[in-house]
């Protein structure tokens, strides 16, 4: 029976104090220690029982006597004997306390405990020093003083566990067979478990207690009673409210078995918590062995990243998934861990399947089963890699071609020629431009723009070495840088070859396209240190090339530069032209040959520059038309021409020529309704010249711009024919007023007959088609003549006038002079 333990018997207790308060009286003030004769002999009285006395010899405290009941507790008779002969329980306490009083010559204190029949039996110790007249040897007094109460220790491990321990003995049927158990007794920590009182579950029956599980675990610890083996084993308890996960462990004593039962919860949840640390983590964790390198753990991720089953997995060496080319420094690096350790970029790493892959990893060294390992983290990296390189490629190249952008091209450029400063290798970079490429766009839409640009790629990318690179700067704008081979003949053959390459039709969804390439070329040094220049200087050979006449290529001179500036300034000049009011209009009259009679005059633009003088269209209009000035310079002229034709004295037609590049600009019709309006003059005195490229760009558009102008009314006539195409669809296309014969054929008259043939046959077009037909440049009367008989309607050219001001033809001479007017527009 377990009782708690208390302190010790108080009449005995009294004993111990007695002695020692004797002890001191004996010592004295000095504290000497007193006589065995003075303070023991004789004058223990019953106390005698407890108390024995020991001598310190050379070999160990030995007793010289001692009273029954320290025998009785030693074990054994102990007169004469040594110590360390004494079982353990009682030596080692005398011992311990009889070495501290001699040490210290005062009175000292033990404890003694002794385990017997299950019990703990607890004695307290007084140990006090003395001397003796009759030996020399230091001797001690103890006294054992047992406590009264003894401690179950079973008792006490049974209370003090929280699992639940169950005695049961087995309840046998008539067939001798275990169909349940009866509880023997059961602890508190199974009346905590089961949620019984300890009292309801005494003698009860097992398979009540757990009534779900009843059949399982009678059966279980039935097995356990026939083979008489521990078992142990994990159930789920469905208690009330919830289950609990425990472990179970019996052992059979003959027909008892004793039940241990343990709540196992915390470690399930600790499992868990591991588990999706661990072997749930998203990502891939493994652990491996210093020494041998061999995988220890491998987590589902891991298997998953790599591609191996787990088994074959732990197989392996964490060299194995790693490319040959990097085993040793994997080797090298997987030994010396120490520590954390996070890689700063990431490592190659194989899969099962031969695969590649990016992996960061974060390791820490740790022990596992007394052995040095490595715990390490992968992140796999590959497709963000795979994204940085895409990104970093795109930043640099074309997306249609894939070719370098304008950035690597620069870049390269710039390589090339420090290598050219280092090794003095050539560098010469090539701009391209496709011939035509606008109108494929136009006519065949942009589909077939961007596969022909695919096309050109490749077959630039065909015809350059290796090392020069043919990169796409916009449009249809290609540049190539070429090293090396960078002597003028070299880089004729390259042009010659790029240019033949592009000659050759491309086949694009059952369209043959022909276009041209022309190029420009600059070299370094000569024509450029620095990439911006030489760029630059090969554009400006590039222009020369397409201004020559396309399909063909210039190397750049030193004049092409100049020449490039001229006409910057030229631009320059010509806005602050428009805005200072320099530009004006000179008239040709055109005369109609069966009368000889003005029918009209044509309008021509001049630029009356300060310093210049009087400069001719040709000087200045290619410049307005490339920069787009020349929509505002166009809508002037308009207004200025119907503005002077309102104020002359006769009402002659006044004719205008339109440019192709006015035809871009949407508000072409709305400016001439305005310029009409605004000045009053009837629509059908106002002509417009056009020239046959207006047919040949944006077709539709500008057809439908030709149909709306000849719906105001005004005159609408095809300038100079028989340059350029002069294709008689044209004719067909659009309802024209009048043909204009270019100047060319008038001049050759004379001496070419089939310039007269091709007049003829114009006049008889004109005719048939209601058109009247003019001839241009008419300087001599032998001209006229000849002119009139091949049946033209219409001449004009220095034989009546030159363009000159309005106020030079009394015709036309504006009531007020041209001077007086200006004036009157300035206020
Ligand atoms: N050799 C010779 N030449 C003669 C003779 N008769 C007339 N010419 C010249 O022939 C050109 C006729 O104009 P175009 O063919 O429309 O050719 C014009 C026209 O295309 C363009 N142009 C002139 N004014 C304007 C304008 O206001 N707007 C636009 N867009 N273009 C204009 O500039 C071109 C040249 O104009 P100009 O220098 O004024 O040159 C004028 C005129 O001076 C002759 O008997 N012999």
């Amino acid at each position: 029976m377990f009782v708690s333990p208390r302190r010790s018997n108080p009449t005995i207790a009294s004993e111990a104090i007695a002695l020692t308060r004797r002890w001191r009286a004996a010592a004295g003030p000095r504290r000497e220690v007193p006589l065995y004769e003075d303070l023991v002999l004789g004058e223990l009285g019953p106390m005698a029982e407890r108390c024995g006395v020991l001598a310190r010899k050379a070999e160990g405290w030995a007793f010289m006597f001692a009273g029954e009941r320290i025998e009785a507790w030693i074990g054994r008779t102990v007169r004469s004997t040594l110590l360390d002969e004494l079982p353990t329980h009682a030596r080692r306490a005398i011992a311990e306390a009889a070495d501290r009083a001699l040490a210290t010559g005062t009175p000292a204190a033990g404890v003694a405990n002794r385990i017997l029949d299950g019990s703990v039996l607890t004695v307290d110790l007084t140990v006090l020093p003395l001397a003796s007249r009759w030996s020399s040897e230091p001797w001690v007094l103890v006294h054992a003083a047992p406590r009264r109460e003894t401690i179950s220790l079973v008792e006490a491990i049974v209370r003090a566990t929280d699992d639940a321990l169950i005695g049961l003995s087995a309840l046998r049927g008539a067939d001798g067979a275990v169909f349940d158990f009866q509880i023997v007794t059961a602890n508190e920590g199974a009346a905590r478990l089961l949620g019984r009182s300890r009292e309801s579950l005494a003698f009860g029956r097992l398979g009540e207690a757990v009534e779900p599980l009843a059949p399982d675990i009678v059966s279980r610890l039935a097995g356990v009673l026939e083979s008489g083996e521990r078992i142990s084993f994990e159930i789920d308890l469905p208690l009330t409210g919830r289950i609990v996960p425990v472990r179970v462990n019996a052992a059979a004593f003959g027909d008892l078995l004793s039940l241990g039962i343990t709540d196992i919860s915390v470690f399930r949840d600790r499992e868990a918590r591991f588990r999706l640390l661990y072997e749930d983590n998203p990502a891939p964790v493994w652990v491996y062995d210093v020494e041998t390198l061999r995988f220890l753990e491998v987590n589902r991720a891991a298997c998953d990243l790599y591609g191996y089953d787990r088994d074959t997995f732990l197989g392996l060496t964490v060299l194995d998934i790693r490319p040959q080319s990097e085993r040793a420094r994997a080797a090298e690096i997987a030994r010396t861990v120490c520590g954390s350790y996070a890689a700063s970029e990431p490592f190659r790493h194989l899969r099962a399947d031969g695969s590649e892959i990016a992996v960061l990893s974060y390791a820490r060294s740790i022990e596992m089963g007394g052995s040095r390992a490595v715990v390490v983290l992968g992140v796999d990296v590959t497709e963000r890699e795979r994204a940085e390189a895409k990104i970093a490629h795109m930043a640099l190249h074309d997306a249609l071609t894939d070719l370098p952008n304008r950035v690597l091209f620069r870049e390269r450029v710039d390589e090339a020629l420090s290598r050219l400063r280092r090794a003095g290798d050539g560098v010469a970079v090539l701009c391209l431009d496709l011939d035509h490429f606008k109108a494929v766009n136009d006519t065949l839409g942009h589909p077939v723009g961007d596969k022909l640009l695919t096309q050109v790629a490749a077959r630039l990318t065909a015809n350059v070495r290796e090392a020069d690179m043919v990169a796409r700067l916009s449009g249809d704008e290609f540049a190539i840088v070429a090293r090396d081979a960078c002597a003028p003949q070299a880089l004729d053959a390259l042009a010659q070859r790029l240019v033949a390459a592009l000659d050759e039709p491309f086949e694009i969804d059952g369209h043959q396209v022909v276009i041209g390439l022309s190029i420009g070329i600059a070299i370094a040094p000569a024509d450029g240190a620095d990439a911006d220049t030489l760029i630059k200087n090969a554009d400006i050979a590039l222009y020369r090339a397409k201004a020559e006449g396309r399909r063909g290529y210039r190397f750049f001179e030193a004049s092409m530069d100049a020449r490039l500036q001229a006409r910057r300034l030229l631009e320059l000049d010509l806005r602050e032209a428009v805005r200072r009011g320099e530009l004006v209009l000179h008239y040709q009259p055109q005369m109609d040959t069966e009368h000889d009679r003005i029918t009209g005059f044509e309008a021509l633009l001049r630029w009356q520059h300060p310093t210049r003088g009087l400069v001719p269209p040709a000087d200045f209009i290619p410049v307005a038309e490339e920069t787009g000035l020349i929509v505002p310079i166009g809508e002037w002229v308009v207004r200025r021409a119907c503005a002077d034709a309102t104020a002359w004295r006769e009402p002659y037609r006044v004719a205008v020529n339109l440019s192709p590049a006015q035809f871009k600009s949407k508000a072409l019709v709305a400016s001439i309704v305005h310029a009409l309006a605004d000045t009053r003059l009837p629509a059908q005195r106002l002509e417009l010249e056009i020239t046959e490229s207006v047919l040949l760009a944006e077709t539709e558009g500008n057809l439908a711009t030709l149909h709306a102008l000849k719906q105001l009314g005004v005159k609408i006539s095809l300038d100079d024919f028989g340059t350029g195409y002069s294709s008689l669809s044209y004719l067909r296309s659009f309802p024209f007023d009048k043909i204009k014969i270019d100047r060319s054929f008038v001049r050759e008259l004379s001496e070419r007959e089939d310039s007269a043939a091709i007049i003829r046959a114009i006049a008889g077009l004109g005719q048939s088609l209601g058109m009247a037909t003019m001839a241009e440049g008419v300087e001599t009367r032998e001209q006229l003549e000849r002119l009139r008989t091949l049946g033209l309607t219409e001449v004009q050219g220095y034989l009546l006038s030159p363009p000159r001001p309005a106020d030079a033809f009394p015709e036309i001479a504006p009531r007020i002079t041209s001077a007086e007017r200006d004036a009157a527009d300035a206020a």
